[in-house]
């Protein structure tokens, strides 16, 4: 099937490399001559694990090309997906901008029996007005056939996004016409073979599900961080509390890590956009905003603890940053909770020394003429600082050499946002670690007593104390 992708990001360019390992024959557009050059010769323009190596026998195999012009990629066209950046606006809207320049241009094309396919995160409603807009020009008045609009949001995550889109838990598709039904079934069909489910529906149902799903993942992951939070002043360590929820088939276990809170390019714009279109649908959506404000929250609880921990004071504090990705696996550094800490350490008079070991280039651009320094690798920026502070959990950053690290940090202070230390580890290298959601000085919980080796059923139940 010859199938066009508008956008080359971290989505069109994802799935513009699988739906041509699947045997289709593929244009992906981008309005940035720059990176279709580089695509062209096998470049990456951003992180993706397995990107590259997929990129190069895509177009080995001649089944990948890049355009910088719709109209030309649209010959022949059987589908063509809308993958283009949807951005929050000032007002937390989606900004269309973009996308509905992509469907002008279309507008002003002429193309044969295409199905157009909206892969960006859209409001509820777009696929209509795409269609709308589609059809004015196109359509029976003008004695073309009717264009037809589908709606098949992407859940893939960055870090992982080809597994994602090679074995999705599902696979969405909201049509309100069997035609274009059809040519998704069509185009998934190998995907399908393999294991994934097709879930069909109407447009604005597919537009609302994918929305409806970064606000379930941001709200579990903002009822953690409260529940560790809570854990932390009521003395209850937050771990053992993970495992309990875990192990419940009714909760799961994804989504369960507290942290510094969400970040990325999606759930705080999804949310943000959500949120906007509750206020204009007049539902209050009290549980959103509060996953926000919890969000927000989570970040600001961070920066408190460093300067609490340095007596309410950072001025001439050098604070050394592991991590600036919003997570491991990636170089996106959109709405990462390291950029919002180094903003208010700055602000409040410290000095940084940052590392990251892909998104070094991406945090400068993001941070412009800030006064933070890059180090060389983790432990470079580890010298002479008064603390270090772990934001993304990298592998490299797991396991590191702690002695190394002790040397060179003057502070001696750790501070993991990721939860991925053993507090009682790092003070045996001479370390102090301190975790959100961790108990305050002075609160002990009860002693943990471990299991008998093997425990006898029959045993009787013993008597406290
Ligand atoms: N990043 C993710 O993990 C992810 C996952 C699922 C869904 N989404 C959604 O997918 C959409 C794309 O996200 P992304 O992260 O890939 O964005 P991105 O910013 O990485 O990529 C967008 C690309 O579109 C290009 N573009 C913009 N305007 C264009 C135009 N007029 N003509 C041609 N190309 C144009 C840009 O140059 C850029 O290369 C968004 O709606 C996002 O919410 C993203
Ligand atoms: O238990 C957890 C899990 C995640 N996070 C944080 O949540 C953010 C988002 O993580 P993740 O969901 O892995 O990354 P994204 O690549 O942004 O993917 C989300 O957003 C995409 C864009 O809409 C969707 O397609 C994906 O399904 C959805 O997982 C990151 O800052 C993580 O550190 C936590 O704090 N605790």
């Amino acid at each position: 099937m010859k199938v066009v992708v508008i956008g080359s990001g971290y989505v069109g360019l994802v799935t513009g490399c699988c739906l041509a390992e699947a045997g289709n024959q593929v244009v992906c557009v981008d309005h940035d001559a720059g990176k279709v050059a580089a695509l062209r010769a096998g470049r990456l323009p951003f992180h993706e694990p397995g990107l590259d190596e997929l990129l190069a026998a895509q177009l080995q195999a001649g089944r990948l090309s890049f355009e910088t012009s719709i109209a030309r990629a649209m010959r022949h066209a059987a589908v063509a997906f809308l993958a283009v950046g949807t951005p929050s606006q000032t007002n937390g809207s989606a900004n269309l901008e973009n996308l509905l320049h992509c469907v002008h241009e279309l507008a002003d094309t002429a193309f044969e029996d295409c199905v157009i396919v909206v892969k960006s995160t859209v409001p509820i409603g777009t696929g209509d007005h795409i269609e709308k807009l589609l059809n004015a020009k196109h359509g029976a008045a003008a004695g073309q056939p009717r264009v037809r609009v589908a709606s098949n949001p992407e859940f893939l995550a960055e870090g992982r996004a080809i597994r994602d889109f090679r074995h999705p838990s599902r696979i969405v598709v909201g049509a309100n016409d069997e035609g274009s039904a059809q040519a998704l079934a069509e185009l998934y069909a190998p995907f399908v073979e393999r294991g994934a489910s097709l879930m069909f529906m109407d447009r604005r149902s597919a537009e609302f599900a994918k929305y409806a799903c970064n606000a379930m993942l941001a709200a579990r992951i903002s009822m953690v961080n409260e529940l560790a939070g809570l854990a932390g002043s009521l003395g209850a360590g937050m771990e053992a509390v993970c495992r309990v929820l875990k192990s419940d088939p009714r909760i799961g276990a994804g989504y369960l890590q507290p942290g510094a809170g969400y970040g990325g390019s999606c759930l705080p714009k999804d949310l943000r956009a959500l949120i906007r279109s509750a206020q204009e649908a007049g539902e209050p959506a009290y549980m959103l905003r509060s996953v926000q404000r919890v969000n927000r929250l989570q970040g600001r609880k961070l920066f408190d603890a460093i300067r609490d921990h340095f007596g309410g004071g950072l001025r001439q504090r050098r604070i050394a940053i592991w991590g600036l990705s919003f997570k491991p696996g990636t170089d996106d550094v959109r709405s990462a909770p390291s950029l919002a800490l180094i903003h208010a350490l700055l602000g409040a008079g410290a000095t940084v020394s940052a590392y990251d070991p892909v998104a070094m280039n991406a945090a400068r651009a993001a941070l412009g003429d800030t006064a933070t320094v890059f180090g060389e690798s983790a432990l470079n920026v580890c010298e002479e600082a008064d603390a270090l502070v772990l934001m993304t959990e990298w592998e490299e950053f797991k396991a590191p050499d702690f002695e190394a690290v002790a040397a060179r940090l003057r502070g001696g202070v750790v501070f993991d946002a990721r939860g991925i230390y053993r507090p009682g580890l790092l003070r045996r290298h001479g370390l102090q670690c301190h975790r959100l959601g961790e108990r305050p000085a002075g609160l002990q919980a009860g002693k943990a007593v471990r299991a008998p080796l093997a425990p006898n059923p029959q045993a009787e139940p013993r008597t406290p104390g």
